[in-house]
């Protein structure tokens, strides 16, 4: 039988940080074996929605989905060691409702305008608190897209493009010529290159970017004791992180480069030592093997074969439009990743994903799907002071298949808004022509 998590109270757990999707806590209450070191990650739900609740359904509600998918597929991609313990954990309505009342207040303002707990659920998620407890600091970093596409299947006018810069640079220029707040100045490539050098300036520009947007951009986040740091321009506003790194000169007030430089060189040796991001930009790179421009070409393939024949067998069918990618297609079981993992880890080194048979169009399209799990997940580097480093991978969700006609479509956004630029970042892939 999973925890029930109404035998604590509400107040005994506190706010960590939330995403788009969900919100989470860490236990903070008198020592119980079921939630010491736990946090619990609660499914969110729009405002506009009203919480209807059926007493009268019986029966058992469903684990969160996230728990099967990291058990049943992402442990048979990325080593345990690098994956939080996630198990299921009872909630209720009452309980949820007082959650809620006690943390609103403390919620970034854009986020309770749009959504708040589900307290419809009766289920959540137990994971290990990766923030609290460490007597050090945390440092979360959302690495994005490790890659640049192979030039293979994409069109003469997105090649130049997308194989000189990579798809977060350009979706940052896109984001920011609307007015967002992004991260201008970090290439993810420059994280997941390997060199340290370059890692170094991808940190400092993770910093920069924390530092200037008062930490509102989400990629880099950083935790002491639990607590999220909120950073301004003024040093003072790191005291708290300021107190657990070794500084040069720990008798005068650090400057905000001298904090900068003593952050780095702090979470720099976990990152050359333990391959995670490694890990996750092959399994990035390999799972979308022909882009998302290669893809919708095989789907129109694979429709244009289903015409073909609909006229052999004289039907109507064959003068049908082909619908937007992943149109129809059922959201995968687990049953299909099971045999999509056996595929994947015996048979895809070996395809030839140059000339790919639209008879695989399923394959290619769960394969993709797989892959945004992976350029969409977090990186928790733990830093405890007198225990060992660990880095942890986060918010592995499986993403819903109805998203491919709009990864379809964002795509061609951002590299029209791109081709435009008259100096385009040049971005490096330092493991391009190397497989794995
Ligand atoms: O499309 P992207 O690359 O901007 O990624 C979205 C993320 O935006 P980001 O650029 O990281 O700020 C976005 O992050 P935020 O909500 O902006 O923190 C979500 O992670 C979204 O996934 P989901 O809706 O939670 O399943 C992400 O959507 P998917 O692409 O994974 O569908
Ligand atoms: N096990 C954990 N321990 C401590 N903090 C966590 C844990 N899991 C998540 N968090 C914190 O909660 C935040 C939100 O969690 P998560 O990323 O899973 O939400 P999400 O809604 O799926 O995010 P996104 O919008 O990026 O998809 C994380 O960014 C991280 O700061």
């Amino acid at each position: 039988m999973s925890p029930d998590a109404t035998t604590t109270s509400p107040s005994d757990w506190r706010y960590i940080a939330e995403g788009g999707s969900s919100i989470v806590f860490f236990y903070n209450g008198p020592p119980n074996p079921d939630f010491d070191a736990t946090a619990l990650r609660l499914r969110k739900t729009a405002n506009d929605v009203f919480p209807v609740i059926d007493e009268s359904v019986e029966e058992e509600e469903p684990d969160d989905p996230t728990i099967l998918f990291q058990h049943q597929v992402i442990q048979r991609l990325m080593p345990a060691e690098y994956l939080p313990r996630l198990d299921a954990v009872r909630v209720g309505k009452e309980w949820l409702e007082e959650l809620k009342k006690l943390n609103e207040e403390i919620r970034p303002l854009e986020r309770r305008e749009k959504d708040g707990i589900d307290v419809r659920k009766r289920k959540a998620v137990l994971a290990t608190d990766l923030v609290g407890g460490t007597n050090g600091f945390t440092v979360e970093i959302k690495p994005k897209w490790g890659f640049l596409p192979s030039p293979t299947h994409l069109s003469i006018a997105t090649r130049p493009v997308k194989t000189n810069t990579c798809r977060f640079c350009m979706h940052s220029h896109l984001k920011s010529s609307e007015g967002e707040e992004v991260s201008l100045g970090y290439c993810p490539l420059d994280l997941y290159s390997g060199q340290e050098d370059r890692i170094k300036k991808a940190l400092h520009a993770l910093w920069d970017v924390w530092i200037g947007s008062s930490g509102s951009v989400n990629n880099l986040r950083v935790f002491v004791d639990g607590q999220i740091v909120s950073p301004s321009l003024l040093p003072s506003s790191l005291a708290p992180l300021a107190k657990k790194l070794p500084l040069p000169d720990p008798s005068s007030p650090p400057s905000l480069t001298g904090l900068r430089d003593a952050f780095t060189d702090a979470i720099l040796p976990l990152l050359m030592d333990i391959p995670v991001l490694r890990v996750l930009s092959t399994l990035q790179r390999n799972l979308d093997a022909l882009d998302v421009e290669g893809l919708s070409v095989l789907w129109s393939q694979a429709y244009a074969s289903v015409n073909a024949q609909a006229v052999v067998d004289g039907g109507a069918g064959g003068s049908l439009p082909v619908p937007p990618l992943g149109t129809g297609l059922a959201e995968p079981t687990l049953e299909d990743w099971k045999a999509f993992l056996d595929i994947y880890l015996t048979k895809h080194a070996n395809m030839d994903h140059d000339h790919p048979d639209a008879a695989n169009i399923k394959y290619y399209c769960m394969a993709y799907l797989l892959s945004t799990s992976f350029k969409d997940c977090s990186i928790i580097l733990r830093l405890p002071r007198d225990g060992a480093n660990t880095v942890t991978v986060i918010d592995l969700d499986v993403k819903p298949v109805d998203r491919m006609s709009k990864w379809e479509k964002l795509d061609k956004k951002i590299v029209q808004s791109y081709s435009s630029l008259s100096e385009p970042t040049h971005c490096v892939d330092q493991w391009a022509s190397q497989t794995s």
